[in-house]
């Protein structure tokens, strides 16, 4: 890790944390996750290199940085969906509320019903409206009909979905529009009643307007999880996050709240990445 990142490691974990101001002005909340001395390899390759962050309940964390750099790596070590493919392993600890979710004793369906994931693509399932969200919910928990039917309502509603998928609840996931698409791939992700939300850069297939939607969402949504956001679009993270991390060739080289990462970074190599010379 860098001097700088090691500053800001010291900058978010110490206990005047509350000094700093987050974008829309309130201080940055205590950790939901932390992240301590995380590795990862793919075979031989190190793609993770010693990541240390915290990840603040009820906020926005924004991960930018050039192609390549591990963003994605980290969101698929925070819901250990590497676990699924040998070869992949992660070293460190990643606390989710004090317990380190990638020891190798975690019940990962537990896992994946606290850490939800949206991705990139919309990738509905090819099912009607009300099926895509049943679905993952039916895994998790045992519901009677009306407390299914309230379910699905409350997670189309909480997606800002409800009012255009009300009438069609039993129509084909597949023929809404894309921005329609990837807000119910959110809503079925709310349904399971998660603590924290990856989106693993959500609005790159979308038009401007199902963008500024999801965006809208997310504000709303980070009254009640913790998020995190891998984006390749600096607005945006400047729009959303409430906390941003920067991260070139695996390591995180700096992590601020929005405002100072985009205006006072500390590293040069962030300068660099901001002002648009490469990446
Ligand atoms: N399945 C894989 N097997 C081997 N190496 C991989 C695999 N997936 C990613 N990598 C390597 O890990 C590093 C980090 O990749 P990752 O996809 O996390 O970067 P990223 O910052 O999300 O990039 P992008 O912005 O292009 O999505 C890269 O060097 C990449 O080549």
């Amino acid at each position: 890790m860098s001097d700088s990142a090691m500053d800001n490691r010291t900058a978010t974990t110490r206990p005047g944390l509350g000094t700093m101001q987050a974008r829309s002005g309130a201080a940055l909340n205590e950790a939901k996750l932390a992240i301590r001395d995380l590795s990862f390899y793919y075979g031989a390759n190190k793609a993770l290199k010693n990541i240390h962050l915290d990840i603040p309940a009820r906020q926005v964390t924004g991960m930018i940085g050039p192609s390549g750099c591990g963003k994605s790596t980290l969101l698929r070590v925070l819901n250990r969906m590497y676990s699924l493919y040998p070869g992949q392993r992660a070293e460190g600890e990643v606390l989710l509320d004090g317990e380190n979710i990638i020891a190798d004793t975690i019940d990962l369906n537990e896992l994946r019903s606290k850490v939800g994931m949206v991705f990139q693509k919309p990738t509905p399932f090819p099912m009607t409206i009300y099926e895509n969200i049943a679905f993952g919910v039916r895994l998790h928990e045992q519901l009677s009909k009306s407390a299914m039917d309230e379910r699905v309502e409350w997670a189309l509603t909480r997606a800002a979905l409800w009012t255009e998928a009300k009438d069609r609840l039993n129509s084909s996931a597949m023929g809404m529009s894309g921005g329609q698409q990837q807000r119910l791939c959110i809503a079925r992700t709310i349904a399971v009643r998660p603590e924290v939300i990856l989106f693993d850069e959500p609005t790159s297939a979308l038009d401007p307007i199902s963008t500024l939607k999801i965006e809208e969402l997310i504000d709303e949504l980070k009254r009640d999880f913790t998020i995190a956001i891998v984006t390749h679009n600096m607005q945006q993270a400047a729009r959303c996050a409430d906390q941003v991390a920067f991260f070139y060739l695996g390591e995180l080289i700096e992590v601020a709240p929005a405002g100072q990462l985009f205006t006072a970074p500390k590293h040069p190599k962030t300068q660099e990445y901001i002002t648009g010379r490469f990446g």
